[in-house]
């Protein structure tokens, strides 16, 4: 079952034609399907950011069209695209973005509340998540009482409450050391393989990117390549290496 369908997405930054203008995307065509662990990787500027930003509606395309979960994207209006993003898009960020005047628990039922939920539902929720990501002992702690790697596991959390067609995620190791970050694609993993949920990545990580089923990699705006995990996390990530080495380019992993 297909998920997201990107069709051939132009993003041109500054006036067309323009000598300011930075043709960003040149033609991207991406279609992921349900259950899929991706890693979008490439060299500094060939356009992943832009490209997440444009898949998980943060921004609009110059031409092309996104579809999440059969509804068109690129043709909402701003109202319509909030709503469908809390109902249907969770959000992983590189700096957590847990709100520090709030617990572990009210940070990660948040987008319940918006919703409208029952009581019971989301405190079941909390607890469930709480025992899988390990931080049900947190629950009633601040964020900036507890550390990096607990934040990006509450965050983790907070993307799932609403149960999302797909999971979005910036860097989500780029501030944690390299246990936390083993950790947290762990705990990816393990929502990939036990709730089926479907997980977009960017990263620089090769380490993180290694624990993905896929690996795409973007080159001046445009597809160049992909790979599929076939063997062990210890091969994919050889694999890995080898795919940025033909890429060339600045990419912060070396
Ligand atoms: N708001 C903007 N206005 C103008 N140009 C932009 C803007 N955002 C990005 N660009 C340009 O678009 C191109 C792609 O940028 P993007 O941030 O998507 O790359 P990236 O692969 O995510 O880079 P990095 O790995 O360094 O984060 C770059 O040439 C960049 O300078």
């Amino acid at each position: 079952m297909v998920i997201l369908d990107a069709n051939n997405i132009v993003k041109i930054y500054g006036e067309y034609g323009g000598e300011a203008s930075t043709t960003a995307l040149g033609g991207v065509s991406l279609s992921i399907q349900k259950g899929e662990f991706i890693a979008i990787m490439g060299p500094s500027g060939s356009g992943k950011t832009t490209l997440l930003n444009i898949l998980s509606g943060i921004d609009k395309p110059t031409s092309g069209e996104v579809t999440v979960a059969g509804q068109k994207i690129s043709e909402m209006t701003g109202e319509q695209l909030a709503l469908f993003r809390r109902r249907q898009l969770g959000f992983v960020f590189q700096e957590f973005n847990l709100l520090d005047s709030l617990t572990v628990k009210e940070n990660i039922i948040l987008p319940m509340v918006l919703e409208k939920k029952k009581a019971a539902e989301m405190e079941s929720k909390v607890q469930h998540l709480g025992k899988l990501f390990e931080i049900e002992n947190i629950l009633d702690k601040y964020p900036y009482n507890i550390s990096g790697g607990q934040q990006q596991r509450a965050a983790v959390s907070r993307a799932l409450v609403n149960d999302p067609s797909i999971i979005f995620a910036d860097e989500p190791t780029g501030n944690l050391d390299s246990k936390s970050s083993a950790v947290i694609m762990e705990c990816f993993e393990k929502i990939v393989h036990e709730l089926s949920t479907t997980v977009l990545l960017v990263t620089h990580d090769i380490f993180a990117a290694s624990y993905c089923n896929k690996v795409v990699f973007i080159k001046d705006g445009l597809i160049h390549s992909y790979i599929v995990k076939k063997g062990t996390r210890k091969e994919f990530l050889n694999q890995i290496i080898d795919n940025l080495a033909v890429l060339g380019g600045r990419t912060h992993v070396f």
